[in-house]
């Protein structure tokens, strides 16, 4: 299901850089914390965020042994986001693992397949994956969906094909989102929001477009009303 509000990450070191970011808001947003802050910051402020009346995508991407995966997922289950991650790339019984440690919960899990910042030729020659970029990352999206996951972590040149595949329910959360004129910075597979809207993408994730504008509420804004097609 298209989600209308863009997810800002929110890549800050501190709780403070948070709030302060966040008062220059209204309403509720859609909010992705990372490794950055959750690491620093921990489950508390997932927890003070709720409780702000925002929705969390928490991004860890976990990657471990089944056993372990599941019962991080049982922890994760109590904090009521929206939305977690785990690498595709840990396999069917890992993914199958994380699903059952959210069982009971409302928490969608979704699923990483070859990161933004990874470029065919990159994927080709660093992981031995001798096929091409799209192809291995609808592999992964069939494995997620075999798994029983909600939907994939994908770039937007990716997400037509794995709504063929997978069909127009699975979620398609597409980062890597540039409006025109901004820097790729560490990003390989780039767009803008509004191809990431003809393309097919469920929910754009966009963090420095955002979050180092000079303006970030109206960057916000513009973002959005070119996802909705305004
Ligand atoms: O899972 C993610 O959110 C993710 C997957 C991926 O393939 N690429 C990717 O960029 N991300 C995250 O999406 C955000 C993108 O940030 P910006 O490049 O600043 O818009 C970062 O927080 C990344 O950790």
């Amino acid at each position: 299901m298209r989600n209308e509000r863009p997810i800002i990450a929110l890549d800050f070191a501190t709780k403070e850089q948070v709030l302060e970011f966040l008062k220059g808001f209204d309403g509720s947003l859609f909010l992705k914390v990372g490794m950055e802050l959750f690491y620093q910051e921990g489950p508390e402020l997932v927890r003070e965020i709720n409780r702000l009346g925002h929705d969390i995508f928490l991004d860890l991407k976990l990657h471990d042994i089944p056993n372990t995966v599941e019962s991080a997922m049982r922890g994760i289950a109590k904090l009521n986001v929206a939305m977690v991650n785990v690498h595709a790339a840990g396999g069917l019984e890992m993914m199958r693992a994380a699903k059952r440690g959210l069982k009971g919960s409302d928490t969608q899990l979704i699923a990483v397949t070859q990161l933004t910042s990874t470029s065919e030729e990159g994927m080709q020659k660093e992981q031995l994956i001798p096929v091409s970029l799209e192809e291995s990352v609808v592999h992964y999206a069939r494995l997620a969906d075999d798994a029983g996951l909600d939907g994939v972590v994908c770039s937007v040149h990716e997400a037509e094909a794995i709504g063929d595949a997978c069909g127009e329910e699975f979620l398609r959360v597409t980062p890597g989102i540039r409006p025109s004129q901004v820097s790729a910075d560490d990003q390989k597979r780039v767009a803008t929001p509004a191809e990431a809207s003809r393309q097919g993408s469920t929910h754009i994730v966009v963090g420095r477009a955002i979050t180092k504008a000079s303006n970030p509420k109206d960057s916000y804004q513009q973002i959005r009303a070119e996802w909705s097609g305004q």
